[in-house]
């Protein structure tokens, strides 16, 4: 052995930051307090959706975060790029990987997966009659899914957003998207027929990062833990 490679070999290796996955748009505002509790205090633009930046550093150097959209919380986490996530239910069940570990339901991001369809249409419609359908969704698996275990054959038709137009453009007869409120679907004329599932925001882990660098994935989670605990019992 080399005078050189001996010597670099005495010198600690330092394991890179673990990367915490946060999703763009309207669950970033409720993870703000739930980092708080937690004790996590990522870099102040984080929070900000006008900032530019993508990953920023927190008050922990062994921790930076991620903002990406919320369909890639899961894809970065499945591939290890992130060791952890904040991700819908509903994204979960879209793309099912098997290296995802959800070890936490957070509370927060409430809504549902639910079918609807246009008012007029639903005081006619009997869902326990349908046999085909044409369904426009951003949610094909879950569509296909839930359709094919009822026993009706779906066409699925797989839009990004504005799934409400659908029906009304003759695209579909169906649509299957995320309600909270309602208000969405009042306002383009439709009602909700049937829920799929609820949904709710989950912390999610790389399975192999859980292996690999067990103890600061575990103390990770458990400072979740806690912190929902603690919301609990304010
Ligand atoms: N109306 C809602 N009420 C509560 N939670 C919601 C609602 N809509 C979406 N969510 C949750 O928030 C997550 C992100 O939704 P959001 O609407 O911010 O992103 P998006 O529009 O799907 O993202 P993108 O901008 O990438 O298309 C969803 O996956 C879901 O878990
Ligand atoms: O029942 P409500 O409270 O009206 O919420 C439901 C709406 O929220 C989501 O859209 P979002 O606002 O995220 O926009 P999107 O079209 O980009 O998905 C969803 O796709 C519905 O359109």
């Amino acid at each position: 052995m080399s005078a050189l490679s001996s010597a670099a070999s005495l010198v600690p290796e330092t394991a890179a930051p673990l990367v915490l996955a946060l999703p763009k748009g309207r669950i970033l505002a409720e993870c703000g307090p739930l980092l708080q509790a937690a004790g996590i205090a990522p870099a102040a633009d984080c929070l900000d959706e006008d900032s530019r930046r993508l990953r920023f550093e927190t008050n922990d150097p062994q921790l930076d975060v991620v903002r990406v959209r919320p369909f890639d919380v899961a894809t970065f986490v499945a591939f290890g790029a992130a060791q952890i996530g904040i991700c819908g239910a509903d994204v979960l069940m879209e793309f099912d990987y098997p290296e995802i570990y959800a070890p936490l339901d957070l509370r927060i991001g409430g809504c549902r997966v639910s079918i609807a369809e246009p008012v007029e249409q639903a005081m006619q419609d009997d869902p326990a009659r349908w046999s085909q359908v044409r369904v426009a969704t951003k949610y094909p698996n879950i569509a296909r899914r839930h359709f094919a275990a009822r026993g009706v054959h779906a066409d699925i038709v797989h839009l990004n957003g504005a799934m409400e137009l659908a029906p009304g453009l003759g695209l579909s007869r169906l649509i299957v998207d995320l309600v909270q409120t309602g208000s969405t679907l009042k306002a383009n004329g439709l009602a909700e027929v049937e829920v799929i599932a609820d949904v709710s925001s989950r912390l999610i882990v790389n399975r192999t990062a859980l292996k690999t660098r067990p103890e600061e994935v575990s103390a990770l989670i458990s400072r979740f833990r806690h912190a929902l605990a603690a919301g609990q019992s304010a």
